[in-house]
């Protein structure tokens, strides 16, 4: 990312890390450096197979960023919520259920999260390509090419080395992923940056203190960069939600449905949701920043049967082959329908049938 003289910009400060004692994941933390070389690949791909077969969720440490350039990501990400005028955001909001996609604001209050409480986050998502399908706020003018380099960033140094290594788990040739997640493909790929708000003492009750509903992310690889308010769950295999710990400088990873259909299930789109943050950091806004990857618009999402692991562990079908969706039909059925469309509820999950398909979405 450019390290020459930057633009002034406001500095975000985010709240303190947590003191409190709350039940964290216990997720395996992978050195990305060591993907520099074939020897280190061949290293990490059983530890990151594992980390995605068992939690869907994994840190990266060493990805090439400075502690500065960290910063200045948060920097960047909190500008279009705090530094863009209430009206400007109305004229860039993204008409999501029409188009099926997430450029531009989503504003508040746009999703239904329980009992009559409305979502109290806010959204901006670009395109990875910034300049060529899109146009944004005066404030991100300036920061554009770093946001360009931001993408770059997250895309190069970041998913294709995962997209390798996941490649390598399934004994494929290691260029498998990478070959249908082109950076100038037809695809959505995007960067997200999303701030949340703090609640009424009734919203918090009224929503049991869920801020984002559970559920899967659409795309196959979520990069998520780790910030210190605590309020990220996973849902873990023993159907406890427990919570994503902050570390300084990490990225957090996870696999999403377009992963795990193309694996058969082996890597898991693991449920997720956000929370209100423990006492010592409640009343704080809470600002993040997102990479989220997906394939290319024409990828079928079928598994890579060819993958010997598949053929040793078995192949878990959401559809028949013949029926499968691309990841165009997915990530528009899915953008188009999350938070909006009628539900039908069971105990505490709520179902909804996308492409004949049950997606959950949990309290
Ligand atoms: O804010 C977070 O930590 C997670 C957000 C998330 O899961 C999403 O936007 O899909
Ligand atoms: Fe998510």
């Amino acid at each position: 990312m450019p390290t020459a003289t930057l633009p002034s910009i406001p500095h975000y400060v985010p709240a303190a890390s947590t003191e409190e004692i709350v039940e964290w994941a216990d997720l395996p933390v992978i050195d990305l450096a060591k993907a520099a070389t074939p020897e280190g690949r061949a290293e990490l791909a059983p530890q990151v197979r594992d980390a995605m077969r068992t939690h869907g969720f994994l840190y990266l440490v060493n990805h090439g960023c400075t502690e500065a350039q960290n910063e200045r990501v948060f920097d960047i990400a909190n500008l279009p919520f705090e530094h863009v005028p209430e009206d400007e955001k109305k004229q860039f909001a993204g008409d999501i259920k029409k188009t099926g996609s997430y450029r531009g604001y989503k504003l508040r209050n746009y999703w239904h999260i329980d009992n009559g409480v409305r979502d109290q986050l806010e959204h901006y998502n670009l395109h990875r390509s910034i300049y060529d399908l899109q146009q944004h706020p005066t404030a991100l003018q300036p920061v554009l090419p770093e946001i360009r380099a931001f993408a770059e960033h997250n895309h190069y140094n970041v998913l294709f080395p995962v997209l390798r290594l996941l490649a390598l788990g399934l004994e494929l040739p290691e260029d498998t992923f990478v070959n249908t997640h082109g950076f100038d493909a037809k695809g959505e790929t995007y960067v997200r940056y999303m701030k949340y708000y703090p609640r009424t003492p009734e919203e918090e009750r009224k929503t049991s203190n869920v801020w984002l509903k559970g559920h899967t992310d659409f795309g196959t690889i979520t990069i998520l960069w780790s910030q210190p308010v605590t309020a990220l769950q996973i849902l873990s295999p023993d159907g406890v939600w427990r919570f994503v710990k902050h570390i300084p400088n990490a990225l957090v990873v996870n696999a999403g449905d377009g992963m795990e259909f193309l694996s058969g299930g082996v890597y898991k789109a693991t449920i997720h949701r956000v929370v209100q943050p423990p006492a010592d950091q409640r009343g704080h806004t809470r600002v993040g920043a997102f990479y989220f990857a997906m394939a290319d618009d024409d990828v079928v999402l079928r598994p890579l049967v060819a993958s010997p692991v598949l053929q040793r562990v078995g192949i878990v079908r959401r559809f028949e082959d013949a029926d499968a969706p691309t990841t165009e039909e997915w990530r528009r059925a899915r953008t188009s329908a999350y938070g909006q469309t009628e539900l039908t509820r069971k105990d505490n999950v709520e179902e909804e049938v996308i492409n004949g398909v049950v997606v959950k979405h949990y309290n």
